[in-house]
């Protein structure tokens, strides 16, 4: 079987080999370029993945076929996607309008995530009908397969593949149905997202944490003990597990980029104290208003944003007397801004999302 794929982007420049015809397979009403990478399956030497293969549209042909035509044609064995990012964390969104099953299985999920075998992405997400009485309902795959409650970075993409599959335009909201409850997010006027979140949970047992509770219900600048060193942590869901530190014990002052998140990404992400794994957020304070992170998540690594981990760490930056209401969250995708309402209680999020490129995989 060949292989047929294509890295390019409406910002970026495109870094394929040539440009073909494209496949006979796929039946197009309009015709389109496409600079394509051809691997033949013997250059593939996983056996896992041979059996994945991808196609993506250059912008040029984004203009020729109808966005939402393209994704609507339906092809045994071959899911059509937009591939978006916010802030770098990116993701295959599939227009999954049709069924509360999703199109791609757990496995294939982690595949076609894979970076060096399949489109590379951070998680798969599908727009799936509404439920519980909201418009739509979003749910997602890490690139490990697994399916977590939420992810904010996403579901700033998940309105915006919305809006485009609807030819919207200006500002819009939806109601979405997560694994986190009801989520709202807010196109503005200048294209940027803002996300009504919810309610932080802090309540330990619901985060899930096993630390005891040291505040109330809640865990906060707690000590524990990870590959033999002690870390300050605070632990906030939003939906998901998070857990957030700003320093270890008598070092209070990270300097985030001095992480080798390798390494002690994973035993956070999978301490006897997390029965459900965790996400973690390892945070450096410029100013009351002004914070830094990076972040290991559960199911997928280091990625460049985390939303809900920018959200989780304001919260936790809050309980721990660090900062104020409303900051400016840098991630290594750029920055997001968040603020935890007084009054409401509710978190909000305000951050980027854009189209990478259309394609076509088959599974
Ligand atoms: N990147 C996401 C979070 C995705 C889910 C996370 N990996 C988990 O397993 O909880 C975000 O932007 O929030």
């Amino acid at each position: 079987m060949s292989i047929a794929a294509t890295i390019t982007s409406t910002n970026l420049r495109s870094v394929s080999t040539s440009t073909t015809t494209p496949p006979s397979s796929y039946t197009l009403t309009t015709p389109f370029k496409l600079n394509t990478l051809k691997l033949t399956s013997s250059s593939i030497p996983n056996p896992k993945f041979r059996s994945l293969s991808v196609t993506a549209m250059t912008s040029a042909s984004q203009q020729t076929l109808s966005k939402t035509a393209f994704l609507d044609r339906t092809e045994s064995g071959t899911l059509h996607f937009v591939k978006y990012h916010g802030l770098g964390n990116d993701f295959i969104m599939v227009n999954n309008l049709d069924s509360m099953e999703p199109k791609v299985t757990p496995e294939q999920a982690a595949k076609l995530c894979d970076r060096n075998f399949g489109v590379g992405a951070d998680g798969v997400i599908f727009a799936m009908p509404g439920s519980n009485g909201t418009d739509y309902t979003m749910r997602i795959f890490n690139s490990d397969g697994s399916e977590p409650e939420m992810c904010g970075n996403g579901v700033r993409c998940f309105a915006k593949f919305i809006a485009d599959l609807n030819n919207l335009q200006g500002k819009q909201s939806f109601t979405v149905h997560t694994g986190a409850g009801l989520i709202i997010p807010e196109i503005q006027e200048d294209g940027q997202v803002k996300v009504d979140m919810g309610e932080p949970v802090l309540k330990a047992s619901d985060v899930p944490t096993k630390i005891p509770p040291n505040k109330g219900e809640s865990v906060v600048k707690a000590k524990i003990e990870v590959d033999g060193v002690s870390w300050n942590v605070t632990c906030v869901s939003m939906g998901n597990p998070h857990c957030i530190t700003f320093g270890r014990e008598g070092d209070e002052n990270l300097v985030v980029d001095e992480l080798n998140l390798a390494d002690i990404g994973p035993a956070f992400e999978h301490h006897v104290l997390f029965p459900a794994r965790t996400n973690t957020e390892f945070v450096q304070v410029f100013s009351r208003t002004h914070l830094k992170m990076r972040v290991w998540e559960r199911g997928a690594g280091a990625t460049l944003a985390c939303g809900t981990g920018a959200c989780a760490l304001v919260v936790a930056a809050i309980l721990e007397g660090r900062s104020e209401r409303n900051c400016t969250v840098d991630l290594p995708g750029g920055p997001l801004e968040i603020e935890w309402r007084e009054a409401d209680n509710h978190v909000y999020m305000t951050g980027p999302a854009e189209v990478v490129f259309y394609g076509s995989a088959h599974l």
